[in-house]
Formats: C-alpha cells, sequence, structure tokens
C-alpha cells in the first residue's frame, strides 16, 4: 500500500497503545516523549499547556516533545504513533545481544539478565540502550541478584554489561523522580538505597568477578575496588567524574582506591575525574588483566570455567580469610560516604550538573 494514503483509524491507534503497554523492553525516555507527545498531538492537537519552568524537568520534557510536532495534523500524528508503535514491537521484542548459553536463566528481572551454568552465576546489567545506566530498579534487582547468587549452588559470580557499555554508572534520571517529601526526602532514601547496595558487594562470600566489557563510569568503576578479579577489554575506560557532578566518591573508593593505587592516583581518579585507559587501569592494579576486545569473551570464560571447578568450600573460605578483617572497616567507610553523599545531592553543584546532563549541555 501507497503510505502517504494510509490513514490509521482509531481502531489502529488504540492497538497501538495496547502494543506500547505491553513492550517488555523500556523503549527509553527519548522514544517515550515522542509516543506521548504524538499521542497529545493526535488527541488534543497543537501544545496548549503552558511552559513549565526550567526545574520541572519531567514536565518541561513532556512540554519540549509535544510544542516540537508544532500544527502537525492530528490524522499524521496518529498515524505516526501507529508506525512507532509497530516498529517498536518488532525492533525491542527481538534480539539478544549476549552470547548463548543461557541454560537456567533467571526470569523476573526487568533490567538485568541472570543465568547461571557451569558452576558460574553471570549478572549482565541490561539497558544497553541507556548505555547500562543503573536506575531505583536496577539497584534493586542487582542486590536481589546477589543476594540469590550467594545462596545457589555457583561456585563463583560474574558481572558484566550488555551492549557497548558495561555501565555508565548512576542513571541520572535518578535525580527527578522527586516524592512529595521533597528532595530532602529523597536525598535519604537515596542513601540508605546505596548504603545497602555497596553492603551487598561487601559482604558477598563467593569469588566476585567483573568482565568489563566497555566503558565504565561512576559507581561501576567505585565497587571494583570490592571485587576479587578484574578483566577488562582493551576497549574499556574507567572514568570517576565525581566533582564534575558536584558529588564525591562512593563504593568504598575513598578506602580501597587509596590502598589499590596510592593517595596520588587515587585523587587523580577521584577528585580530577581523570579517566583511565584499561592498560592504565590495570597498571594502577584496579584491572587483574587486560584482553583484546576481539577475543575478550573467549579468553575470559575460558579462564572462568576453569577457576568454577575449583573446590568452591576452598575458595568461599579463601576470600573469607583475604576480605573479613576489612569487612568492619568497609561498612564504616561505606556509612561515611553515604552520608556526605546525602548532603552533596542537596548542593547547587550537583543540582546544575544533573540539570546540565538532562537538558543535553554536558557529556561527560
Ligand atoms: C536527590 C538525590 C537523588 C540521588 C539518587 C542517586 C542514587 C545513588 C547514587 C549513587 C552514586 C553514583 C554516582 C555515579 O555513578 S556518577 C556517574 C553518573 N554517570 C554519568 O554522569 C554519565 C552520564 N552519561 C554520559 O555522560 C554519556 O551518556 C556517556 C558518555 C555515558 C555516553 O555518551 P554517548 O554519546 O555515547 O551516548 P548517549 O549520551 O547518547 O547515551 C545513550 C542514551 O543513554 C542515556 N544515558 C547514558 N548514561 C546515562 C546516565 N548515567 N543516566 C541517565 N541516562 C544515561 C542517554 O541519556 C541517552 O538516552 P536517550 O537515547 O534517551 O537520549
Amino acid at each position: 500500500m501507497n503510505r502517504t494514503a494510509m490513514r490509521a483509524s482509531q481502531k489502529d491507534f488504540e492497538n497501538a497503545m495496547n502494543q506500547v503497554k505491553l513492550l517488555k523492553k523500556d523503549p527509553g525516555n527519548e522514544v517515550k516523549l515522542k509516543l506521548y507527545a504524538l499521542y497529545k498531538q493526535a488527541t488534543e492537537g497543537p501544545c496548549n499547556m503552558p511552559k513549565p519552568g526550567v526545574f520541572d524537568l519531567i514536565n518541561k520534557a513532556k512540554w519540549d516533545a509535544w510544542n516540537t510536532l508544532g500544527s502537525l495534523p492530528k490524522e499524521t500524528a496518529r498515524q505516526n504513533y501507529v508506525d512507532l508503535a509497530s516498529s517498536l514491537s518488532s525492533s525491542l521484542e527481538s534480539s539478544s545481544q549476549v552470547e548463548p548459553g543461557t541454560d537456567r536463566k533467571s526470569t523476573g528481572y526487568e533490567t538485568l539478565m541472570v543465568t547461571s551454568e557451569d558452576g558460574i552465576t553471570k549478572i549482565t546489567l541490561n539497558r544497553p540502550a541507556k548505555k547500562n545506566a543503573i536506575n531505583v530498579e536496577m539497584y534493586h534487582e542487582i542486590m536481589r541478584a546477589l543476594k540469590a547468587a550467594s545462596k545457589d549452588d555457583s561456585s563463583i559470580t560474574v558481572l558484566t554489561g550488555n551492549g557497548d557499555y558495561y555501565s555508565s554508572g548512576n542513571d541520572l534520571t535518578n535525580f527527578t523522580d522527586i516524592p512529595p517529601g521533597g528532595v530532602e526526602e529523597k536525598a535519604k532514601n537515596s542513601a540508605i538505597l546505596l548504603r545497602e547496595f555497596v553492603g551487598c558487594f561487601i559482604d558477598f562470600p563467593k569469588p566476585l568477578i567483573a568482565m568489563v566489557n566497555g566503558p565504565a563510569v561512576g559507581i561501576s568503576v567505585t565497587i571494583l575496588g570490592l571485587f576479587d578479579a578484574v578483566y577488562a577489554s582493551d576497549r574499556a575506560t574507567f572514568h570517576t567524574p565525581f566533582s564534575h557532578l558536584g558529588q564525591s566518591p562512593e563504593g568504598c573508593s575513598s578506602y580501597t582506591f587509596l590502598k589499590i593505587m596510592g593517595p596520588a592516583k587515587a585523587t587523580e581518579m577521584l577528585v580530577f575525574g581523570k579517566k583511565l585507559t584499561a592498560g592504565e587501569a590495570c597498571a594502577q592494579g584496579l584491572v587483574t588483566e587486560v584482553f583484546p576486545d576481539s577475543t575478550f569473551q573467549k579468553e575470559v570464560w575460558t579462564r572462568l570455567k576453569a577457576f568454577a571447578k575449583l573446590p568452591p568450600n576452598a575458595m568461599r573460605i579463601s576470600k573469607e580469610v583475604i576480605r573479613n578483617r576489612e569487612k568492619e572497616k568497609l561498612h564504616a567507610v561505606n556509612a561515611e560516604e553515604c552520608s556526605v553523599l546525602q548532603e552533596r545531592w542537596l548542593s547547587d553543584e550537583c543540582m546544575n550538573a544533573v540539570v546540565n546532563f538532562l537538558s543535553r549541555k554536558s557529556k561527560l
């Protein structure tokens, strides 16, 4: 059929709305805004909402998206909505970028893929369209997956990312969902969440290995100091831009990074936001070994499968002997870092940095 001659009926429009509700994967904020704008244009015509204030981030983004459609006719908006919904159902519901071998796949995770086979539980951060940014749901799911892995019959646990990034760190839209108690309440709850999240890594009882498949930012870098081995592709970079974001170190990095690389190098990373290549991170002791990206998966999995055949109790006990005397200290450091951050999140420096990112003025 000639596409220009096509006109979506009201029934097609309603079906498309249902298709969108049933999507299994989050299509991302940009697409959701497009859908919102087309829906409003199709049902109400050109934008008729007063322009929200600059700090009302969500409504401002919605207003911008709708207003951009100008005087697009309602019928065209309806057709565009139907086309977009149909392209989403075919693209988002199909492909998976992870390797095969998803024996005993755990369901019930929205932001992760969790599999267990050959004595290895693999937790894959799975928001590739958002560079595996960690939203509140992902913080909770990682904790749930770690608690399950600590009790399952696997010997080792691996954390990695799906797509081109390992993780871009904290999802900066976590700052936009402000509860009725205001930003202070949000900061307080976030500090509690962060403390519990980092605590799960401090207490994890089995060998915990990071497979850093691409760039890593923020909290995805700092917690590496709590892993037992870190294998990186030569595409990976390590970046903790806390000062740029008006924030301060977390993940126990104010303690572990100093021990790992010494105060001078730790300061370059944690205070001045120096980005390290995989080779530099390895030379500083943050990374165990670097592999060419072309052979990264094959070489690391061969090694991990061999580790997983070692006697699990011996590995667990050796980890205890190595790590336990530091645990109390690490929990104290974690508590202090979270309490400092709780204040930082309320600062103008932090708010401005987040607003700049969300309004696309700056990229790190
Ligand atoms: C009031 C208190 C609330 C506090 C709540 C906090 C809870 C715990 C906090 C724990 C402390 C953690 C600290 C950190 O992790 S600091 C580091 C934070 N991360 C960043 O600052 C990275 C920001 N991202 C970027 O600079 C770039 O996106 C990046 C360089 C990573 C990639 O650039 P590129 O050009 O290649 O790709 P895009 O920018 O187009 O990204 C593709 C889409 O992904 C979205 N994205 C990427 N990273 C993030 C992120 N960290 N948060 C939110 N969204 C992210 C990006 O917006 C694109 O989305 P769209 O396609 O929809 O535009």
